[in-house]
Order: structure tokens, then sequence, then C-alpha cells
């Protein structure tokens, strides 16, 4: 009677034991995963039973997996679409192509390759659409999206806010005088015969004042320069903790050591290093080795690193003059000087 006692109390107690193991795998195993961005489907709970089920019984020393993969350190197996976590959101010519491919190095970003206009253009589609528009994402991926054009759209911040107040912002910049080139030189390639840079940057008869010239500022490319003023205005919605600049002259003569800065402000290991790029002397940029232990080159397009034409010195100095003031203005709003001569 006494021994039935006994063995009743072990077997109670090694019941209890295991119900009290079988809830603590329960426990760590959907800690483990961020329920947040996983789809609603009930095959993601059941995982979890299973999986507790046969780190339980593998723990009793059984093996009843019987071809059920084991999925305790597991993330989402499902991609699923978002709408952006972070958004290279300008300036047209700085090096938004060349940041964007540096990014996708990483394993933790998926972007979309095209530019998707949204906050620009296609607004009116609605969330859903944009949503549509990006890569599949695994959980702990972060989404990106580059579209240089946000910069100057006066709508553009709000609505970026509407869709999430904690979006991480980016910016490149660089040089306004060689942006202003660079944005020409485009132009140019697509419409061959256009006259030459300096009948634009400068106002007709503008030759005044003893020799000085007029800088025509409401000419795009000259006017896109002009950092400060919508840089105030992104200001207005987001903290400028959320907003990144990058340096266009760093993201080329040091790609690593931006990409640094760019890894810690969104959040991610910092994996994209040193060893991921090399100097292509006859680009005259640098270029990408795609992996570390493959290393596969690769340069940006033709349309990215174009040869400038050869434009009069006495209007880059103007043009350089004409800047001075807005850039200082600008090195005040962000607290950066980035040394533009
Ligand atoms: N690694 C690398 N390879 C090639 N080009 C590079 C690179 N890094 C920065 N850049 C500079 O990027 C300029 C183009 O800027 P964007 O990509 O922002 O242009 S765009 O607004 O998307 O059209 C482009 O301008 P251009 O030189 O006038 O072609 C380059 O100066």
């Amino acid at each position: 009677m006494r021994w039935i006692t006994i063995s009743s109390k072990r077997t109670t107690f090694m019941y209890f034991t295991l119900l009290f193991l079988l809830y603590l795998l329960y426990v760590l195993n959907t800690s483990l995963v961020d329920k947040h961005v996983r789809p609603v489907n009930i095959a993601g709970p059941i995982s979890h039973y299973k999986s507790a089920f046969f780190q339980l019984a593998a723990l009793l020393g059984l093996n009843l997996e019987q071809g059920y993969e084991y999925r305790r350190f597991e993330k989402n197996v499902t991609p699923i679409k978002k709408l952006p976590d972070a958004l290279i959101i300008g300036v047209k010519k700085c090096g938004t192509r060349a940041l964007l491919e540096f990014l996708r190095l990483h394993p933790d970003v998926r972007a979309a390759g095209s530019e998707v206009h949204f906050f620009d253009k296609y607004y009116h589609m609605g969330f859903e659409w944009y949503r549509e528009k990006m890569p599949p994402t695994l959980e702990g991926q972060i989404t990106m999206e580059k579209t240089p054009s946000y910069w100057v759209t006066k709508s553009a911040p709000k609505r970026v806010y509407a869709m999430n107040p904690a979006v991480k912002l980016i910016a490149v910049v660089r040089d306004p005088v060689t942006r202003a080139i660079s944005d020409y030189t485009q132009s140019a390639s697509k419409r061959p015969g256009l006259p030459p840079f300096e009948e634009f940057a400068l106002l007709n008869s503008s030759i005044q004042w003893g020799g000085t010239y007029s800088v025509d500022a409401s000419w795009p490319p000259v006017r896109l320069g002009i950092y400060a003023r919508p840089y105030r205005r992104w200001l207005r919605r987001f903290p400028k903790s959320r907003l990144l600049l990058v340096n266009g002259e760093r993201l080329v003569a040091d790609p690593a050591a931006e990409m640094v800065r760019v890894q810690d402000f969104l959040g991610l290991k910092r994996i994209i290093t040193d060893k991921h790029f090399y100097f292509n002397s006859t680009k005259g940029f640098p270029c990408l080795l795609k992996s570390e232990t493959k290393p596969i080159p690769h340069c940006l397009g033709k349309t990215k690193g174009r040869n400038h034409p050869r434009i009069n010195q006495s209007v880059i100095d103007r043009l350089k003059e004409f800047y001075k003031p807005h850039n200082q203005k600008f090195y005040q709003l962000s607290g950066v000087n980035f040394s533009w001569p």
C-alpha cells in the first residue's frame, strides 16, 4: 500500500515535471519569433507546438521528427512584402544608385530595384499598391526604396510621415556645382545638340556690374543644389536623428567608411566593409566585389559615372560664389560642414 502511494507520488511528480518542461520549451520557442511581421496563418502556431514537442522528445532520447525540419531557431520562412522601413529620398545625381547598390550587398537589406515614385507621382494608388512594389522580405530584413525626387516634393514629408513616422530617411548630398554639371550631362546625353551648360546656368545678358555673372537659380540643375530649403521641410516632420546625410564625395573616395555610418544608422550589423570594394581605374569609381568568398566584380552601369563636359572656369567660380551662402545655411542646419569649395 505504502509502495503504491510512493509510486503514484513519483508518477504525479514526473507528470508535472514533463508538463513544466513542455511549457518551458513552448515559451522559449514562441519568444524567438516576432509575430508582428508574420502573416496570419495557423501553420505558424502549430509549428511551435510541433517543434516544442520534438525537442522534448529529443531530450528524452526519442527521435520522432520523421522528416520534420528542426525549426527552433528558424526565422519566418514565408517572405512577405512590407512597406519600406527606410527610404533614400535624394538628392538627384548625388550617388543615390551607388548607395542603394552598396546596401544591397547586405543580407538584411531588400530593396526595390527601380525607383517607385510613390510619394511624388503615384500616391493616389494607395499604400497597398506601394507595398506590392516592394520585394518580399524575411523576418529581420529591412525593406528599402530609393526615389531621389522625394527630396524636393513638397508633399512628400507629410505623406512619408503618414506611412510610418518612425521611417528612416537617407539623403546623399554632394558639391552642388558638380551635381549641377552631372544633372546637365544626363540631359545632354538624352538630347544631342543641347546648348552648352553655361547658357542655362547664367541668365541672358548676364554680364553685370563689371563682369560678374548672374546665376539662373530657377534652372532646375542649379535650383536642386540649394539643399537647405528641402532639408528644412523634411526637418519639420522628422527629427534630425532620423535623416542621415550621406557625403557623396566620401561615398566615392572611401565607400566602406561611409557604409559604416549607413549600416549603423539603419541598425544593421557592419557587414559591408572595404573587402567589398575595389577602385576601377577605367571607370574612375569604386566598383563592387559582390561576395567576399567568391568575389564577382560589378561596376554601376554606363549612366553612372559619365564624363562631364569641360565648363568655363569663370562660370564654375560664379556658381561656387552663388552656392556659398546656401551651403553655409545647410551646414548650419545640419551641423555638418561638407567643405564644398
Ligand atoms: N561607385 C560609383 N559608380 C558610379 N557612379 C557613382 C559611384 N558613386 C557615386 N557615383 C555618382 O553617382 C552619380 C549618379 O547619381 P545618382 O545615382 O543619384 O543619379 S540619379 O539621380 O539616380 O540619376 C554619378 O554621377 P555622374 O558622374 O555625373 O554620372 C556619379 O558621380
